[in-house]
């Protein structure tokens, strides 16, 4: 009897085929039957498989048997991977893609022009907020697939991108998704916290994925502030919000109040919907008082809900001018003592740098090799002056080169139609 055991990784045993689950996030089946096979091909027998105790076993006496199937599904492993939480296919994107990290909104970094720059290691959501933005989450109508970047990658490109930025960088791990999915999120945290040029490191997250050890670990890690997205402090209206019957929010309560415990600054994030949960602006308040946020940066980040072009819009939503928006924060200030909550750049430390040069000037007909499917219908990205390009309604493939007119570049988010 031979035991496989893969760092990271679990087997689970599911009749016909096992199941390979890498980092929590990511996952991979492989049938029996095959692995049985790529057995026989070599040495002759035929020797039942199955799973037990997170290892996968075979019942051989060949020793060098174990060897030989590891590296078979690592071989294998890219082409299968999965996210677990949204079942997508997902793009593992390593080095050797030489996939530039700059470009596009669903992986890889952004500069807006200021000392933060936004980290986007992997796409997909556990949660389906009914309000999201991006329509994330399992039961996403729009979005067909799922990137996780190479840790090793992304740091690279970090590196570039800090080295022109300067100092006193705040890397902020978000994303078209949960930051927490990243299967690297630990590593991440830590190898940002090594850098010299970064001063902070922080995260949006539903924080629903954390438990006391990732706490701890992130802690350890050098994470300095959470800002943690939560829209109800009533459990039933919660799991609305959230589009999950299993949305536990007392979960989520617990996490935050670990965070603070652990040196981990919380900023309580809600989205206001008038009419739903504007009237819990107090609770929150007081919630963020009572654990303790807001130690080095403002405790509370009401957002005002806002409808997008490939987000979920519900209905029920009611829209309120920012104006408005701004005038009911400060009225919250006055009420309850609590400030900031109109909140300001400076109240982050963030401050205005010089942004990365734009490769391409809007209008501009660029010659691009295609590199990777888009997330979207008829959406592909392609590759041209070491930047990565969404091109929008195209039917071209993987290793077409194409003429594209470039129509958008807003903070180096470069969007081209085919010509
Ligand atoms: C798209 S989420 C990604 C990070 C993470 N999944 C989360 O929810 O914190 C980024 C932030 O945008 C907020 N958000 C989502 N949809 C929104 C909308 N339609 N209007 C305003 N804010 C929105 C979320 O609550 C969250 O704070
Ligand atoms: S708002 Fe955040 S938590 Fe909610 S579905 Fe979108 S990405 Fe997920």
């Amino acid at each position: 009897m031979i035991e496989v055991k893969l760092p990271h990784t679990y087997f689970e045993d599911l009749g016909e085929s096992v199941r390979l689950i890498w980092r929590d996030t990511l996952y991979a089946e492989f049938e029996k039957s095959e692995l049985i096979q790529v057995i026989k091909r070599k040495y002759r027998v035929k020797p039942e498989v199955t799973a037990r105790d997170g290892a996968l076993i075979i019942d051989t006496d060949y020793s060098d048997v174990e060897k030989y199937i590891a590296i078979y599904i690592q071989n294998n492993l890219g082409a299968l991977l999965r996210n677990r939480y949204t079942n997508r296919k997902v793009l593992y994107i390593h080095e050797g893609m030489d996939v530039p990290l700059l470009g596009y909104n669903a992986f890889g970094l952004i500069d807006r022009g200021t000392n933060l720059i936004q980290i986007r290691g992997v796409s997909g959501c556990n949660l389906s907020c009914i309000f999201c933005s991006v329509d994330e989450g399992p039961y996403s109508r729009t979005r067909k697939l799922d990137y996780v970047v190479d840790i090793d990658y992304l740091i690279k490109w970090f590196d570039d991108v800090a080295q022109i930025k300067g100092k006193g960088l705040e890397a902020h791990l978000d994303g078209q998704g949960e930051p927490l999915l990243y299967p690297f999120r630990v590593e991440l945290v830590q190898a940002l916290r090594e850098h010299p040029n970064v001063r902070v490191i922080s995260m949006q997250s539903n924080g629903t994925l954390l438990n006391d050890r990732l706490v701890e670990e992130l802690a350890e890690a050098g994470l300095d502030r959470v800002n943690l997205s939560l829209h109800s402090l009533d459990p039933e209206k919660a799991k609305m919000l959230m589009g999950r019957k299993d949305y536990d929010l007392q979960h989520v309560l617990d996490m935050a109040e670990a965070l603070v415990n652990a040196g981990v600054d919380v900023l309580i994030a809600p989205v206001i919907i008038f009419g739903i949960n504007d009237n819990e602006a107090e609770a929150f308040i007081e919630f963020a008082r009572r654990i303790g946020a807001g130690k080095r940066w403002p405790a509370l980040g009401f957002q005002n809900y806002i409808p997008y072009k490939f987000g979920r819009n519900p209905t029920i939503a009611k829209l309120v001018p920012f104006k408005k928006f701004y005038e009911w924060l400060r009225e919250l200030e006055q009420k309850t003592g609590m400030k900031p909550l109109v909140l300001k750049p400076h109240h982050f430390g963030m401050e205005k740098r010089e942004f990365i040069p734009l490769a391409f000037r809007p209008g501009e007909v660029v010659r691009a090799e295609v590199v990777l499917p888009g997330r979207i219908q008829g959406e592909m990205l392609a590759k041209a002056r070491n930047r990565l390009i969404e091109v929008i309604n195209t039917d071209a493939e993987v290793g077409d080169r194409i003429k594209i007119k470039i129509v958008r570049t807003r903070h180096g988010i470069y969007i081209a139609t085919p010509i």
